[in-house]
């Protein structure tokens, strides 16, 4: 089964009410590749969820940026998965390295996170990636091993699973992985997932790249046999957005 190409936007902590509905407006007026060549999904800031969802073409999907571990209740400023199920938000991206450094979300954490959010019902986009030190260290794939074996030992159900891997020394740096280094570890991991989870989970899960993709990048990385689509931070916020979207061509002539 071909892996439909997936481009997420994450405009992370940006926008004001104004600038999204610019966003949303230049997006609704592009021409793209239909849905059945590439999934699209925007995630904007939670306070800005209700409004894109109201105003954004029906072919293109929202996500959070984040939800709880487990049931909301008493757990001040969360957001909890069967909030997002009530307000028909369909997906969510876990794991995002800057939770990880800047809030110490452990890869036990996290993989709680996405068990619990699937387990609701959301798809989720779980992110993984070494920092630059650790690449240095030649520990890259041990890192993002590490990272996916805390998902898959909670997780038995991944087809509502998309992996994004970021480098974190490619995360607004405009120090992007070159081809090779993208292909190289998404290649890895897929045959992380035929030894550690099963041929077909590895044959099947879209495993996305992140960190400074742009319109100029986004085909030759596109273009790479394991790369299955991106996750765009900065270059979300921008027209260009649109070319990152038309890079599922690559993978229909290919
Ligand atoms: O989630 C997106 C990534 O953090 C990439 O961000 P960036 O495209 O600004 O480097």
């Amino acid at each position: 089964m071909a892996r439909k190409f997936f481009v997420g936007g994450n405009w992370k902590c940006n926008g004001t009410s104004e600038e999204v509905k610019k966003i949303v407006n230049t997006l609704n007026e592009a021409k793209v590749p239909s849905q059945d060549v590439v999934e699209v999904v925007l995630s904007p800031p939670y306070v800005f969820l209700p409004l894109v969802k109201s105003i954004l073409r029906p072919d293109f999907h929202v996500a959070a940026q984040n939800c709880w571990v487990k049931k909301g209740g008493a757990f001040t400023g969360e957001v909890s998965a069967e909030m997002l199920v009530n307000l028909d938000i369909p997906w969510v991206i876990l794991g995002h390295s800057e939770r990880r450094a800047l809030l110490n979300e452990s890869n036990e954490f996290v993989g709680d996170k996405v068990a619990y959010a699937l387990a609701q019902g959301l798809k989720v986009i779980a992110c993984v990636g070494e920092t630059l030190e650790q690449r240095e260290a030649g520990s890259t794939m041990d890192v993002v091993a590490a990272q996916t074996k805390a998902i898959a030992d909670r997780v038995s159900n991944w087809s509502n699973v998309v992996i994004a891997y970021e480098p974190v020394w490619a995360i607004g740096t405009g120090k992007v992985a070159s081809p090779a280094q993208a292909q190289e570890v998404h290649d890895e991991l897929r045959k992380w997932l035929a030894k550690n989870v099963s041929d077909d989970v590895a044959a099947t899960t879209r495993i996305i790249y992140g960190g400074s993709v742009n319109g100029g990048n986004c085909k030759e990385l596109g273009g790479q046999a394991d790369v299955d689509g991106f996750l765009v931070g900065g270059a979300s916020l921008k027209p260009e957005f649109i070319d990152i979207i038309k890079a599922a061509e690559v993978k229909k002539s290919a």
